[in-house]
């Protein structure tokens, strides 16, 4: 994933956790990929998607608001993805944004190129407004709304991005049922949890019925994320199946079929997903964009050899290493893998720390679906359609 654009965001919403990186970079007066660094990364990353044995080469944008650098800047990119991916090579750009700049220049060149955008929408209007706001308080919800419908007019193939966080943790069937009548098919949700800490994020007391150390007061509560998940699943299994895609569902069903892939939180090993920002530093990972994660500067070192380096390679096994014992002995333990160590700051059952805040949420989602997803699995196995779990 890369960041052209560095932290920079036309608006602040209040739980980000990638606006406080600009400290990283306190020289830095432009934040903008130069051109010697996005060449860097387009040779590499065709280079090392090759060398891996992929048949596609994907290139993830991201930030920050990775519009703000305007047209140009993606149209040299995508000159130097055909100047340097070999003959018959997919290559694929996909642009996660908050939608608030796209006009209909953009929308043409979003269609024209096979561009696939996510966007970034958490719920009705009220739900949306309450932390997804610029520096001055002022709401974004209408502005999305206009770039949403831009990218449908367009035929823009689009996603929705919809954190989850304590405005709109308990309201699972209003946002699915607000996003399937935007015309969304296919929504990712992806849960906010974080405490105080060195990007900045300020820790304020957590309520009480919470387990583990403070957590920021956007962040969802346990409970409140598994309700989501259960209720998201219930309106979706009902009509919805095979016509709305939810990444999270797609992930389980994968799980319970036993396929690989999937999404990364519930990966065995973490590792693949590196991040890189404009000046050409590359990071662990998008959520460890700390100092101590910095595995070097791509126009020094080629892309694969960052990520094959101990220091990574000792990164993505610490998320198998580091379970707690609650976990190793867990019936889902296949499925769940602990989740994303960025949230293993709670207390397992017996008092060990490092455990996964969200573990009362899946296991709610688990109880809760998981004979359902046993039985498309075995639809999926015998080569049936999974929308048949209704019947
Ligand atoms: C950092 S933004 C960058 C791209 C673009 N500006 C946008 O908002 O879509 C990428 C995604 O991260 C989500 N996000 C922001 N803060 C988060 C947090 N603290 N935890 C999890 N996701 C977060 C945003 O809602 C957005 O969907
Ligand atoms: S629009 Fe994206 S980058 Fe900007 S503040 Fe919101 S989440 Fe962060
Ligand atoms: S640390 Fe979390 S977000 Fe990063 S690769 Fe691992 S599971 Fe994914
Ligand atoms: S459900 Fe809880 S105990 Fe089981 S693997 Fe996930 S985090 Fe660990």
């Amino acid at each position: 994933m890369a960041k052209p654009i560095g932290p920079r965001c036309n608006i602040a919403c209040r739980y980000c956790y990638y606006l406080g990186k600009e400290k990283l970079f306190p020289e830095e007066k432009k934040f903008r990929m130069s051109d010697e660094v996005l060449e860097a990364y387009t040779r590499h990353l065709i280079h090392a998607s090759l060398a891996a044995g992929m048949g596609e080469v994907t290139f993830a944008w991201q930030g920050g608001e990775p519009t703000m650098l305007g047209l140009d800047f993606y149209a040299k990119a995508l000159a130097l993805q055909r100047k340097h991916a070999p003959a018959g090579v997919t290559v694929t750009n996909v642009l996660q944004t908050n939608g608030m700049l796209l006009d209909d220049d953009w929308g043409r060149f979003l269609h024209d190129n096979g561009v696939l955008v996510g966007i970034s929408i958490d719920g009705p209007k009220q739900v949306h407004d309450r932390y997804r706001l610029d520096r001055a308080g002022r709401p974004s919800f209408d502005a999305v709304m206009r770039g949403l419908d831009l990218l449908q007019r367009h035929g823009v193939a689009h996603n929705a991005l919809t954190t989850v966080h304590r405005a709109n943790g308990g309201k699972g069937r209003e946002v699915y049922r607000f996003l399937k009548g935007l015309g969304i098919e296919h929504m990712q949700f992806i849960p906010i949890a974080e405490r105080g800490g060195p990007d900045g994020l300020a820790a304020v007391p957590q309520v009480d019925s919470d387990p583990g150390p403070p957590v920021t007061d956007w962040s969802v509560r346990p409970r409140a994320y598994g309700k989501f998940l259960c209720d998201v699943f219930d309106t979706w299994i009902k009509r919805d199946v095979g016509r709305i895609f939810v990444q999270h569902f797609d992930a389980m069903l994968g799980k319970w079929l036993g396929r690989p892939g999937g999404l990364c939180v519930f990966a065995e090993t973490c590792g693949d997903g590196l991040a890189l920002e404009h000046d050409g530093s590359l990071y662990s990972c998008d959520h460890y964009v700390f100092p101590e994660y910095r595995l070097g500067r791509i126009t020094d070192t080629p892309l694969d050899q960052m990520l094959w380096t101990d220091r990574q390679t000792a990164f993505g096994q610490h998320k198998r290493d580091s379970l707690t014992a609650q976990c190793r002995g867990c019936a889902f333990r296949a499925a769940c893998n602990g989740g994303c160590p960025k949230h293993r700051f709670a207390t397992s059952r017996s008092g060990e720390g490092g455990h996964n805040y969200f573990c009362e949420s899946y296991t709610m989602f688990f109880h809760h679906a998981g004979q359902r997803l046993s039985d498309m699995a075995r639809l999926v196995a015998s080569g049936r359609s999974a929308a048949e779990v209704l019947a």
